[in-house]
């Protein structure tokens, strides 16, 4: 008998040892007929066959408890506490803890694909899985064991006077257990400071921070303060910044909710809550013995019926909500600009205001739109450029601007301020998503008025240029061709020779048009105005300012 009680304990001891040693295996501890009678070893991934975890944080009862070794049993014991880890054993428990906390492995794995996809990489949209923060833990307070009750805080005595009889500090005995702080929330808002969505593709998943825990020896880490009365304070919201004119896109989250909107961020500053924070767990007081309530720091009439064993439940922070995230931007603009590659566009836009676009003589320069404000006090014309001596009349009266200025003012102009979109070159089929078409599409929507640029110079049949564009915008959406005013720009002008009578070729565009649509089954707006222009040289600005302000006008608000 006393042989193998030896033998027993020995087995015993190099066990201990080897779970000390071996940082991946467990040790169990296995009852037999509701004794402790021997240890063995597990991995601490895999529960041992023969052994029932119990949560909990009572004695062994049944068949076993389970314990590990070093710094996992801590983990593991915190994960059964949580009420987390039901059954499998410490790793299982643990894991599933860090797993709660640890943002990313929560995220669909369908979400991640989709993000990483190359082609949705772009300036214009982003998926994002956007989580808020769990709630902090509250305090917990054992009345037995000592010390809880000895918790408050150091303030300053108001009576003190220096050279008195009075402290300078005073110790503040706590009315209760604090509560932990509320888990970060999820916004995203508009600012004019971003114009594109870039920024956000360098991570696909953001989280808010989570709240303060209620104290350090309870919960953990965290902040030992306490905030105004028992609360601790919140933690600050996560805003995610997106250019004006997105859409944030978002299901209802699944259990964690979260999401569940379609809403356009018009407006700078203007911002949407996606995520809510979790709340933060409530302080919590060991029951009076024999007790079955907790009432923890319920002070507002609540109570919380808790079993003697778990009354500790109620400081556990709820977990933050999740949100997957699709941002769409459509680039919000008065006037846009349509057309061919190679049409112009682009040198327009820098014509008519500061913008800085990369314009060069081969198709597709223009990759993402460009936008560009008119007014101030410049534009790109140059002095220096050789407008006189360029063929046509150069119209724009210098006089009648201010004279300290290089180039036009549009400050008195009515399309002050107003905001122009260089778009990408259209092509053919391009709402079928050929070239670059249909995925810039889509920033026409928020456009007021379309100005057409058609290339009169290089162009053999500037009239089908123009049509095979407003077919495609028609197919895209026919609200376009229907709804928006447009104007129709001849470029390229100063290339041109000999003189022109414009309004001759005015008559006939229009009358070619007209012709098109009675013949055709598809219907469209006949363009307000149609202005020759050239951006070298300045011709014909000022009517094409004049054309699509009344273009504005014909707007019904
Ligand atoms: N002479 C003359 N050349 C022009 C004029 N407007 C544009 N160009 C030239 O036409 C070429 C194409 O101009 P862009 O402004 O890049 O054309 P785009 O429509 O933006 O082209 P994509 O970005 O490819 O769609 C450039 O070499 C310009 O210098 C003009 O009024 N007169
Ligand atoms: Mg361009």
């Amino acid at each position: 008998m006393k042989l193998k009680l030896m033998r027993m304990r020995l087995r015993m001891r190099m066990r201990m040892r080897m779970a000390s040693t071996c940082p991946g295996m467990t040790m169990v501890m296995v009852a037999t007929r509701g004794r402790r009678s021997g240890v063995d070893l597990v991995p601490r991934s895999r529960p041992h066959p023969s052994v029932a975890v119990m949560p909990g944080t009572g004695s062994c009862r049944g068949s076993a408890k389970v314990w590990s070794s070093g710094t996992a049993g801590r983990r593991s014991g915190r994960g059964r506490r949580r009420g987390e880890g039901r059954e499998g054993g410490t790793g299982s428990s643990s894991s599933s803890a860090s797993q709660a906390s640890s943002g990313e492995k929560n995220v669909p794995k369908r979400w991640v694909d989709l993000v990483r996809r190359p082609e949705n990489e772009r300036f214009d949209e982003a998926y994002v899985s956007l989580e808020a923060g769990k709630g902090g833990r509250g305090e917990v307070w054992k009345r037995r064991g000592g010390g809880d009750q000895n918790r408050g805080r150091m303030v300053k005595n108001f009576k003190y006077k220096p050279g008195g009889q009075q402290a300078k500090n005073i110790f503040l005995q706590a009315e209760g257990p604090a509560n932990g702080g509320k888990g970060g929330s999820v916004y995203v808002e508009a600012d004019e400071r971003y114009d594109s969505l870039l920024h956000l593709h360098k991570r696909y998943h953001y989280k808010a921070k989570d709240g303060s825990n209620a104290n350090p020896v309870t919960a953990g880490r965290g902040s030992v303060k306490r905030a105004g009365g028992n609360v601790q304070k919140g933690a600050s919201p996560l805003v995610l910044k997106v250019p004006i004119g997105t859409t944030v896109i978002s299901k209802r989250g699944g259990r964690r909710g979260g999401g569940g909107m379609s809403v356009e961020l018009l407006q700078s500053g203007e911002r949407v809550l996606v995520a809510s924070g979790g709340e933060g767990g409530l302080g919590a007081e060991e029951p009076q013995s024999g007790g079955r309530k907790s009432k923890g720091n319920l002070a507002v009439g609540m109570s919380v019926t808790a079993n003697k064993l778990d009354w500790q439940k109620v400081s556990n922070g709820k977990l933050g909500e999740m949100a997957q995230v699709h941002l769409v931007l459509r680039v919000k603009a008065d006037i846009g600009l349509v057309g061919l590659p190679n049409a112009g566009k682009s040198t327009l836009l820098s014509a008519v205001t500061r913008a800085k676009p990369d314009i060069a003589d081969y198709p597709f320069t223009t990759l993402v739109p460009n936008l560009g404000v008119i007014g101030g006090s410049a534009t790109t014309w140059k002095e220096e450029e050789p407008i006189e001596e360029a063929e046509g009349a150069f119209e724009v009266d210098y006089d009648s601007f201010a004279a300290d200025k290089d180039g036009f003012d549009y400050e008195e102009s009515p399309l002050e301020s107003a905001v122009v979109a260089d778009l990408p070159g259209l092509i053919g089929d391009a709402h079928k998503g050929k070239g670059l078409g249909r995925v810039f599409l889509r920033h026409l929507k928020r456009t007021r008025v379309i100005c057409h640029l058609v290339d009169i110079a290089s162009s053999s049949d500037p009239f089908s240029d123009y049509i095979q564009i407003r077919e495609e915008l028609r197919m895209y959406n026919p609200e376009y061709v229907l709804d928006k005013p447009h104007v129709v720009v001849f470029t390229k002008c100063d290339l041109l020779a000999g003189e022109k009578d414009y309004d001759q070729e005015r008559r006939e565009f229009l009358r070619k048009t007209e012709q098109f649509y009675e013949e055709s089954e598809g219907s469209s707006a006949m363009p307000t105005g149609i202005v020759f222009v050239s951006s070298q040289t300045g011709q014909g600005m000022e009517e094409l300012v004049e054309r699509v302000a009344e273009a504005f006008k014909s707007i019904d608000f």
